[in-house]
């Protein structure tokens, strides 16, 4: 399977912190993978995702996205290289409330300059895929908070990103609609094969994944790796979050 991104000892410290919030850090992730990152706060999360999305530089180490060096691209470029390659989904749904879902969801394949009835017919696909296909011609505010969240899910999909990047996606949903989101998000990996590195505190979402990364401390402390049921990877993902933080009590407790 191909290599979609390298990551090689990255190292991140923040200036003026005593400590490096990532740490060396190594993974690689192959084309059409699903993988949860999950970890306690502060462990590193949100600044793994900024490095591998560009929006932030490592102090130390290579991250190579389709072989190429993120290092390499300046600020105009590595913009350039978000826009092209990359997807995101966060807690927030980021759609613009002046356009309709069916314009949300076309914005990234307008840019690209795709023809209008290339983009109709893709936004439509994925429209019925997500479930919200009869919302297409309604405005952000008109929807649900889960149906807007499966429209910014589109739309960071319709694109075909080498990466898509969730933070906490389904954060602000509620357990229905974060289901909804979930499965549907495992269906494109599945059917699809977009590649997905999904941040999340919660085990329930981390299931989806098929490949688990738990961080402490800026580091990987533990991979999990799905090997038959969900629900099977769902339990030795909560028993391993409540291992670690029985031990994090302890140590608080001395
Ligand atoms: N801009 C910054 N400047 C200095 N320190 C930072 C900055 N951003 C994060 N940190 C520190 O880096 C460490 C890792 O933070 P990070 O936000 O990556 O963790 P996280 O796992 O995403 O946490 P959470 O789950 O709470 O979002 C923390 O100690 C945090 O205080």
């Amino acid at each position: 399977m191909k290599t979609v991104l390298d990551v090689k000892e990255v190292t991140k410290t923040y200036p003026k912190a005593e400590s490096p919030s990532l740490n060396k850090v190594s993974f690689c992730m192959s084309a059409g993978e699903f993988i949860g990152i999950m970890g306690a706060s502060g462990s590193g999360k949100t600044t793994l995702l900024n490095v591998l999305s560009t929006i932030d530089t490592p102090t130390s180490g290579d991250i190579l996205i389709n072989g190429i060096h993120l290092k390499d691209l300046n600020d105009s470029k590595a913009a350039d290289f978000r826009r092209d390659n990359l997807g995101f989904i966060f807690q927030e749904y980021f759609l613009l409330d002046s356009l309709t879902i069916l314009e949300n969801i076309s914005v990234p394949l307008t840019i690209m300059k795709y023809s209008p009835q290339r983009i109709e017919s893709m936004v439509r696909s994925l429209a019925e895929r997500f479930g919200i296909a009869t919302q297409l011609d309604k405005y952000p505010t008109e929807l649900s908070g889960g149906q807007r969240q499966r429209a910014s899910a589109a739309r960071a999909i319709v694109k075909q990103p080498s990466i898509l990047f969730a933070d906490e996606p389904t954060g602000a949903l509620d357990s229905n609609s974060a289901t909804e989101l979930l499965k549907t998000l495992k269906e494109v990996n599945e059917d699809l094969h977009t590649t997905i590195l999904m941040v999340t505190h919660d085990a329930y979402a981390a299931s989806f994944a098929n490949r688990i990364l738990i961080f402490k401390d800026g580091c990987i402390l533990k991979e999990l790796i799905k090997s038959d049921s969900r629900h099977n990877f769902y339990e030795s993902i909560v028993e391993e979050i409540s291992k670690l933080d029985t031990q994090r009590r302890q140590q608080n407790e001395h």
